[in-house]
């Protein structure tokens, strides 16, 4: 179909009603192969704090699913709300869990950069794994306990074989749709898979999450108390199931 980008009208996240997500049977299982040994540190942005992995080769990376082509493992990040009642982006049949992971990759073989990348449509793939409150996730608190050393806006710690293969689901059945950023510049360029089985974290692991401030060492301290964008109302978006 002619894709007209400057419609706006690939914007995430959505609202997706399972009963509508179609199985294609061409959509293949995820292929995720992550290596402890390229994730390199985390950093607070000021609406977020990313975990940097490094993406000059071919060693983290994510296959088949939906996607044509190898992607690489760029970062990974989260979102929540100010209550444990809020904080997720995707939303599912009308249900929104308290906070959102994303992983993000991109097409390292078709685009120079990642800013390029984020240009095109199919420059970017995102996984999505919705976070419940439940008992505490161990890997999530390797995460939680380096929080203390990047409170400020700017602030980066070296995290060393982060094992994020340990944070996914044992289900990797997914949705999926085209869409965009979630955050500034907002480019359509993502392709989302958001997983159908949700991890658990716990109501004291995710209170710390708002601990991060969004202002510098030297200024006023300000808590990051939620970053998660409402879902945009458009026209209906064709997601769909790797699974019936
Ligand atoms: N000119 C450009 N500015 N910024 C970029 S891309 C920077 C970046 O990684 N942004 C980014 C924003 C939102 C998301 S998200 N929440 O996963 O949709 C992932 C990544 S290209
Ligand atoms: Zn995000």
């Amino acid at each position: 179909e002619v894709c007209c980008t400057n419609k706006n009208d690939h914007q995430s996240p959505i609202n997706s009603c399972t009963k509508k997500a179609r199985h294609d049977p061409i959509l293949k299982p995820l292929n995720i192969q992550y290596d402890s040994k390229t994730s390199k540190r985390i950093v607070n942005m000021g609406h977020c704090f990313n975990v940097e992995f490094d993406d000059t080769a071919d060693i983290s990376v994510l296959n088949d699913g939906p996607l044509t082509g190898k992607y690489r493992l760029r970062q990974f990040h989260f979102h929540w709300g100010s209550t444990d009642a809020d904080g997720s982006e995707h939303v599912i049949d009308g249900k929104v869990y308290p906070a959102e992971l994303h992983i993000v990759h991109w097409n390292f073989h078709r685009y120079p950069t990642f800013e390029e990348a984020a240009k095109h449509p199919d420059g970017l793939a995102d996984i999505g794994v919705h976070l419940k409150i439940g008992e505490k996730k161990t890997v999530l608190q390797t995460i939680i306990d380096n929080l203390g050393q990047v409170k400020p806006k700017g602030k980066e710690h070296m995290l060393i074989k982060y094992k994020l293969s340990s944070l996914l689901p044992k289900d990797l059945n997914y949705w999926t749709y085209t869409g965009s950023l979630t955050t500034e510049p907002y480019f359509e360029c993502v392709t989302w898979i958001v997983l159908q089985q949700a991890i658990p974290i716990s109501s004291a692991q995710l209170t710390q999450f708002r601990g991060l401030l969004c202002k510098a060492e030297n200024e006023k301290p300000v808590p990051i108390l939620e970053n998660h964008r409402r879902v945009q109302r458009l026209p209906d978006r064709v997601v769909r199931s790797s699974c019936t």
